[in-house]
């Protein structure tokens, strides 16, 4: 059972964080370590002095030689001490802003933080300010004093403590975001967010983190670097359960990236017994017998064979993964899984492979798998293996945020998947709208530029026109004959996401691209910073928002109707 020791600096913040790990995390065992007069004699001191750091790296010493796993500091007036402190352990030391600033900085940059207890207020700043540098957002942050309220709950008069903060919630205007700044006054969560439209977050409950990497069809080795490196970071978060997601039609290649990354992150946790699971039943991708089908069609004859940098040849997931390195993968086969979720973590437990491939038909049976997955310290599997998860986590979360709004704009598409759905698409999109063909050979020739095509769709912008790369098997061959499969993507990718800087610079607000790495491509771009899903367009793909008010819908090549893309543009617009 992971040991976490709280370090607490005044009494009021203990009840809210064990009121926290009961919701969030119950199967931890929260410890605690109480130091009353660090609260006061930090009020004396004005600051952080050299007395205060050294008892923080003590008490920090002290949670680490009490065996605990995590140690997290409940007091919010200590930044740069536990700072100091954490880069001295040898295990994640938490400070307890973290998570909450990076939540509200994924809001919008205006933020308003509202501070009973006004010593903690300059070192909050600081932490915020060096996590907004940090991500080089340009996020603000003004401290709103709560007079009255720490007096009240140090009191015992929580209902007044409440009241204050939630009557200061309800004054502010113009902020994206109020982040409440002490675990002692996250009780106040529900009645602030009551009080606003403006989305409230608190400490406690903003926990949990997504990383974005575009591993896909990268070399192996950089896959586990740098998967390595975001489950580092995930942990130093306090993250206790980790999810490898790829795609559900397993684009992969015999060399990687699924099993040396998958194994990597296993070995880093020391788990074993990990479930394989791309099922994704919504869209047609079903495993069955450890073999990967798409609708009624096996993987390998679905059109994933033509892929142009992942074809995927073979629908067997464990010979698949064999041929990446992993060692024997085992099967949970769909008779166990039918028989739910202790059947499904007995086999998973009974495993002598890292690895098990595990069945799965249809939505049921990712809700028993996701039952038998609480409490893995990783997971791996298509976007349809979170289907089950979320169930295992008692999250009321820091309340539904109203959604952002974007300003009605151009909207432009653009494509550079070749798969057969997205081709499709582009016919349909072409019957009622402008339509550009990305000339390949003259863009690997270097004699078409992402500008000249700016230009072609900024004229057009007002028909929702798209631009698309997107050839036939044999246009895509022909083209990697002649430069190489590496060097035709990585020029495609570069011109996408030149291309997508040049039209949002020119004014685009909404922008539709089809196409993992495309998307990929596009996104790293624009560097939107965190991106807030919104409604889904379709199955698996739904409108993102950017704090500058940018929408995107990033489209797996497979995904979507027909009509997707005049759909997804319609869905962006904000309607009064
Ligand atoms: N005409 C073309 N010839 C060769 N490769 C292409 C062409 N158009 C696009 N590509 C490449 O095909 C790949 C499509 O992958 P991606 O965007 O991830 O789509 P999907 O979601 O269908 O996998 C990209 O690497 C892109 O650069
Ligand atoms: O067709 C598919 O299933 C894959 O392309 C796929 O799973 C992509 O999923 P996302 O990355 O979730 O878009």
């Amino acid at each position: 059972m992971t040991r976490i020791a709280l370090i607490h600096a005044t009494p009021i913040a203990v009840e809210p964080v064990h009121a926290a790990f009961a919701a969030l995390w119950p199967e931890a065992r929260p410890i605690d370590i109480m130091d009353y007069s660090l609260s006061p004699d930090r009020e004396a001191a004005g600051c952080i002095d050299d007395a205060l750091t050294r008892r923080i790296e003590a008490l920090t010493r002290y949670g680490i030689l009490t065996g605990a796993d995590a140690v997290l500091f409940t007091c919010s007036a200590f930044g740069a001490a536990i700072e100091a402190a954490a880069a001295r352990a040898d295990r994640p030391v938490l400070r307890p802003n973290e998570a909450m600033f990076r939540a509200a900085m994924d809001r919008g940059r205006r933020i308003a933080m509202i501070c009973p207890f006004a010593p903690a207020a300059a070192s909050m700043q600081d932490e915020f300010r060096a996590e907004a540098d940090r991500l080089g957002n340009g996020a603000t942050l003004d401290t709103i004093l709560a007079p009255g309220a720490i007096e009240a709950v140090r009191a015992g008069d929580i209902a007044t403590h409440n009241r204050i903060v939630a009557a200061k919630a309800g004054e502010l205007r113009g902020y994206d975001a109020i982040v409440l700044a002490h675990f002692s006054t996250a009780r106040a969560l529900d009645d602030a967010s009551r009080a606003t439209d403006i989305p409230v977050f608190a400490s406690p409950q903003a926990a949990a983190g997504v990383v974005a990497l575009k591993s896909r069809s990268i070399p192996a080795d950089r896959a586990v670097a740098q998967s390595l490196a975001a489950l580092d970071w995930l942990l130093a978060q306090g993250c206790r359960q980790v999810v490898f997601k790829y795609c559900s039609t397993f684009d992969s290649t015999p060399q990687g990236n699924i099993g040396p990354v998958a194994m990597a992150l296993a070995d880093r946790l020391g788990a074993r017994g990990v479930v394989v699971c791309p099922a994704f039943p919504t869209m047609g991708r079903t495993i069955y017998q450890g073999h990967l089908f798409v609708g009624d069609r096996l993987l390998s004859e679905s059109g994933m064979q033509d892929h142009p940098l992942t074809p995927m040849t073979d629908p067997d997931l464990r010979r698949w993964l064999g041929r990446q390195g992993t060692g024997p993968v085992g099967l949970v086969p769909l008779c166990v899984v039918r028989q739910g979720a202790a059947a499904i973590r007995a086999a998973l437990e009974a495993s002598d492979a890292t690895l098990v491939v595990t069945d799965a038909t249809s939505d049921e049976d990712l809700m028993a798998i996701g039952a038998a997955l609480a409490g893995a310290r990783l997971v791996t599997g298509g976007s349809g293996i979170a289907l089950g998860l979320a169930q295992n986590l008692d999250v009321a979360g820091p309340g539904v945020a109203a959604p952002r709004r974007t300003a009605p704009g151009p909207g432009v598409v653009l494509a550079g998947s070749c798969s057969g759905m997205t081709r499709r698409q582009i016919e349909h999109h072409r019957a009622a709208h402008p339509v550009i063909e990305i000339d390949v050979p003259a863009v690997m020739a270097g004699t078409l530029t992402p500008e000249a095509v700016a230009r072609q769709l900024l004229a057009l912008v007002a028909q929702a026109p798209l631009a698309f790369s997107s050839g036939s098997p044999e246009q895509v061959a022909r083209m990697q004959a002649e430069y190489g499969r590496e060097a035709v993507a990585a020029r495609l990718d570069g011109f996408f996401g030149d291309l997508a800087r040049a039209l949002v610079a020119a004014g685009v607000t909404r922008l539709v691209v089809a196409g993992g790495e495309t998307s990929g491509a596009v996104v790293s771009a624009l560097a939107p910073g965190a991106l807030e899903v919104g409604a889904e367009i379709d199955p698996g793909v739904p409108v993102l928002r950017a704090a500058s008010g940018l929408a995107l819908a990033l489209k797996s090549g497979n995904f979507g109707a027909e009509d997707f893309f005049a759909r997804a543009l319609d869905g962006m617009e904000d309607r009064p």
